[in-house]
């Protein structure tokens, strides 16, 4: 356990897939392993509609047949449509959590789901809203 007088975080770090915090401490710098989020784990049946009708609302849609999400982005051309894949690319490997994309010139389509599970995770959602974030800079 931390006492109370190293609190103060200086900053972050990654080690191999570890997200960890460096600490101060007087005397001596420390790191911990922070809290993996957002939770790989499976969508449950009560909180599903909480946290896919406001993507539903922005676009996305089930898709047939398996437990994911969809939706298609159309930018001006291909450089803005590889702008935002790399963004997306990047916060997904912190993630680690990949999409399932397919690119055409401006055209990006995204399907969102977990492999692990064969469904709906809350990486997913937490995902797709960075999704959003980015096509809506
Ligand atoms: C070993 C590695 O952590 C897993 O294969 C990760 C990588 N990226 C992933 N991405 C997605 N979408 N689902 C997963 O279950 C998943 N698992």
């Amino acid at each position: 356990m931390l006492s109370s007088v190293c609190r103060q975080a200086l900053g972050q770090f990654k080690l191999g897939r570890q997200n960890r915090q460096l600490i101060f401490c007087p005397n001596r710098l420390i790191s911990k392993k922070m809290a993996s989020s957002p939770k790989r784990t499976k969508l449950e049946a009560g909180e599903r509609d909480d946290v896919l009708s406001p993507l539903k609302k922005a676009g996305w849609t089930m898709v047939e047949g398996r437990d994911a999400i969809y939706k298609e982005f159309l930018f001006k051309d291909f450089n803005e449509a590889f702008g935002f894949m790399t963004r997306v690319a990047i916060q997904a490997d912190k993630m680690d959590h990949h999409p399932e994309w397919f690119n055409v010139y401006n055209k990006v389509q995204i399907t969102l789901s977990t492999h692990d599970y064969s469904g709906l995770s809350h990486r997913d959602v937490t995902l797709a809203n960075f999704v959003e974030k980015c096509a809506n800079k």
